[in-house]
């Protein structure tokens, strides 16, 4: 093999993945990043959740807003959902682990919050439970998901955001789910606290 050919070839395929998305997703982020504004605004707080790759994603938006992004300011309340482990086992022991998110949601979500949710294929029983117990505690959705939206698209209200990635990759949908994870955090600093220009 060589090597340093298939390199150049992740390296475009991303490239190229991360152009069509900037085509078709700048208004679904945009749209979100109001939701989630607003969610904040009105002393809401933000819980995210997603498996593997996607929990990574997930801790890290929820990072960036309690610790911060690129600049000072105040820390923001978000939540991941994914850290627990305690409670992750116990409720995937006792009941069931498409269960894991949405049982902590019922107890966490208030009204007026925003659920970050994010799934590759749109269909890991866990993220569209956790959506459901969103809606049930009338708190919005963010969608963060990629190839023809699964299971997922279908649950989402149309007061929801919906940032599908245009590919079919797992690995190529999660790279741009972290742009747009960064996108959101950017448009929500500007929103709340102004430009730095
Ligand atoms: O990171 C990767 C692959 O890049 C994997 O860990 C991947 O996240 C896992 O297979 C997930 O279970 C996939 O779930 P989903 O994105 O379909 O909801
Ligand atoms: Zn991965």
């Amino acid at each position: 093999m060589d090597m340093q050919h298939r390199i150049r070839q992740l390296f475009t395929d991303s490239i190229e993945t991360k152009t069509r998305a900037m085509d078709v997703l700048g208004p679904s982020i945009e749209q979100a990043s109001q939701l989630m504004v607003n969610c904040l605004l009105n002393e809401g707080k933000i819980l995210t959740c997603g498996n593997g790759g996607s929990a990574g994603d997930a801790q890290h938006f929820s990072s960036e807003l309690l610790n911060r992004f690129e600049r000072e300011r105040p820390s923001l309340p978000a939540l991941a959902l994914t850290t627990d482990s305690s409670t992750i086992t116990s409720i995937a022991n006792d009941y069931s682990y498409d269960e894991i998110f949405s049982k902590q949601i019922r107890a966490l979500g208030q009204p007026g919050d925003v659920l970050l949710a994010i799934s590759t294929s749109g269909n890991s029983g866990n993220v569209l439970q956790a959506i459901q117990a969103a809606h049930d505690r009338d708190m919005l959705v963010v969608a963060l998901n990629g190839r023809d939206g699964g299971a997922m698209t279908s649950l989402l209200l149309p007061e929801d955001a919906e940032i599908r990635v245009p590919a079919r990759s797992t690995a190529r949908i999660q790279e741009v789910h972290l742009l747009a994870i960064h996108c959101l955090c950017d448009l929500i600093d500007r929103q709340l606290f102004g430009s730095e220009e």
